[in-house]
């Protein structure tokens, strides 16, 4: 080999050396697994081998309350690091892995809401955030209980049903209800419709399989390149939704509906300088996106949870039958009825605090003056996440027994604990990025929940394994 060549050569290796040593001199003191401390594809792998958040869980039981996921990257499991990684004061920055979530349509990418910078976030609050508030929260009930009524047509008689798969339909059903008070029909034709509930879900998965290595994912899935190169098309989702959204636009009453479109396009016309007429079908088709796929996931891993343990099943039928006889619950429950249940709020939360569906990592960016996490300065630039699942495995917030499912923790604990508890639970985030749609799933949820026991008597009927997920 000539000289110039090997010389070159021989720089490229000190280039590479430098760098990697200063990528792993950098958070030199977080522990953590040798390959993370220098290469993203650590995470990577983890997140695309089955069993990334219980992996997450065990390596906070090794390492402590700080673990290094990546050469700029830490995971913290300390419930006191929330209020500092999701402060308002300043807002922290989204992490890159957000990247994974925004959907390419058209060659172009969607401005949806969880990946859209803060300016834009908060534009979109102000003009479009009157849509979650609960002052309009009642305004979706006649939607959740026409979807609910679906339901329970769509189940009654039969004996054995894949109740996951039932609630996915119902659950995007009821999101294109409350959004264009119109349904899809998955749960009239007991299958997806168009391929849309598969995209919504791929999109999810994409998130998870791709958030790491947000680089690799533009070269390889979004760039103008790759998306030419593989003819991506329009999604089924956008599609539907740009359908329904033009058809509003064309009515006279766009702005009666009691619907999320109507309040989205009042908001607009409201503040035209804060969002573009084109960015309300992404706002719309983030939210629906959103909210299906996390409801669905939640009220089943419920059902599974209360099939598992009788004890706190009989309880909440219990707390059913007492308000229904003493005529304080309706058969098809209103949000007046069911947002005081103390039982089945607690066995809601127990459920999301065991398998909170995002449990990849919610990442912030440390801002440049850095600050302390778990005892320890972080320099600015570090990109932080709250590792959901071990947070809500903390002994001294949940106990002792914080691996079990037991509902009455929340109904047991002092005032002062609860809210202890209530502050560390991250199933929907936390600071101003937290789920916007968090009041709606409560509506739903607890709407849906009672309604079922009330009409079927929900058991397992084949063994399933979910609860693998958890850490022993
Ligand atoms: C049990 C049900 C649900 C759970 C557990 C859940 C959880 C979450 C989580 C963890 C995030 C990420 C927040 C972050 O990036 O820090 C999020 C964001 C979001 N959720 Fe939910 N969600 C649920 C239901 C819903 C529903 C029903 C809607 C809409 C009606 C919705 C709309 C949204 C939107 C628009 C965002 C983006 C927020 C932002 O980036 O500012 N979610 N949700």
């Amino acid at each position: 080999m000539p000289a110039a060549a090997l010389s070159t050569l021989a720089i490229g290796c000190l280039i590479l050396l430098v760098r990697l040593l200063t990528s792993y001199l950098r958070l030199w003191n977080i522990p953590g697994p040798f390959a993370a401390k220098f290469t993203d594809l650590w995470r990577c792998r983890s997140q695309n081998t089955p069993g990334h958040a219980s992996r997450l869980v065990t390596l906070h039981q090794k390492y402590g309350k700080l673990v290094r996921l990546g050469p700029n990257h830490i995971s913290t499991s300390d419930p006191a690091s929330i209020p500092i990684v999701y402060s308002t004061k300043p807002t922290w920055l989204k992490g890159p892995s957000y990247y994974g979530a925004i959907p390419v349509s058209n060659n172009r990418a969607v401005p949806t809401i969880i990946g859209m910078n803060e300016a834009q976030h908060t534009a979109v609050r102000k003009s479009v955030g009157r849509a979650f508030t609960t002052s309009t929260l009642l305004d979706y009930e006649d939607s959740i209980e026409a979807t609910c009524k679906r339901l329970i047509e769509a189940l009654a008689g039969r004996a054995e049903v894949d109740i996951g798969e039932w609630l996915q339909y119902f659950a995007m059903d009821m999101l294109i209800q409350i959004a264009f008070s119109d349904s899809l029909g998955m749960l009239a034709e007991g299958k997806d419709i168009d391929g849309t509930l598969a995209a919504v879900m791929a999109r999810f998965d994409h998130w998870g399989h791709w958030g790491a290595v947000p680089s690799i994912d533009y070269m390889w899935n979004k760039s103008r390149l790759a998306t030419a190169l593989r003819g991506v098309s329009d999604s089924p989702l956008a599609r539907v939704a740009l359908e329904k959204l033009e058809a509003r636009k064309k009515t006279t009453d766009k702005f009666v509906y009691k619907d999320l479109c109507s309040k989205f396009l009042e908001g607009q016309s409201k503040y035209p300088e804060l969002v573009r007429q084109d960015e309300i079908l992404g706002i719309i088709m983030s939210t629906i996106g959103a909210g299906a796929d996390t409801t669905a996931g939640t009220l089943t891993y419920t059902l599974y949870l209360l099939s598992k343990h009788p004890g706190a099943k009989k309880k909440l039928q219990q707390e059913i039958e007492e308000n229904l006889a003493a005529g304080k619950l309706s058969l098809q429950p209103k949000w007046a009825e069911v947002h005081r249940m103390p039982y089945l709020d607690a066995v809601l939360k127990e459920s999301m605090r065991l398998f909170p569906v995002a449990s990849w990592g919610l990442d912030r960016v440390v801002p440049p003056s850095g600050a302390t996490i778990a005892g320890v300065f972080i320099p600015g630039g570090t990109i932080v996440g709250c590792q959901i699942d071990a947070i809500h495995l903390d002994a001294e917030v949940y106990g002792t027994d914080a691996t079990a499912f037991r509902p009455e923790r929340w109904t047991e604990a002092s005032e002062e604990h609860r809210r202890y508890m209530d502050r560390s639970f991250l199933a929907f985030s936390a600071g101003k990025r937290t789920c916007t749609g968090v009041h709606i799933a409560w509506l739903e949820m607890k709407k849906t929940l009672p309604l079922l026991m009330i009409s079927f008597d929900v058991s397992e009927t084949r063994s399933s394994s979910c609860l693998e997920r958890l850490p022993k």
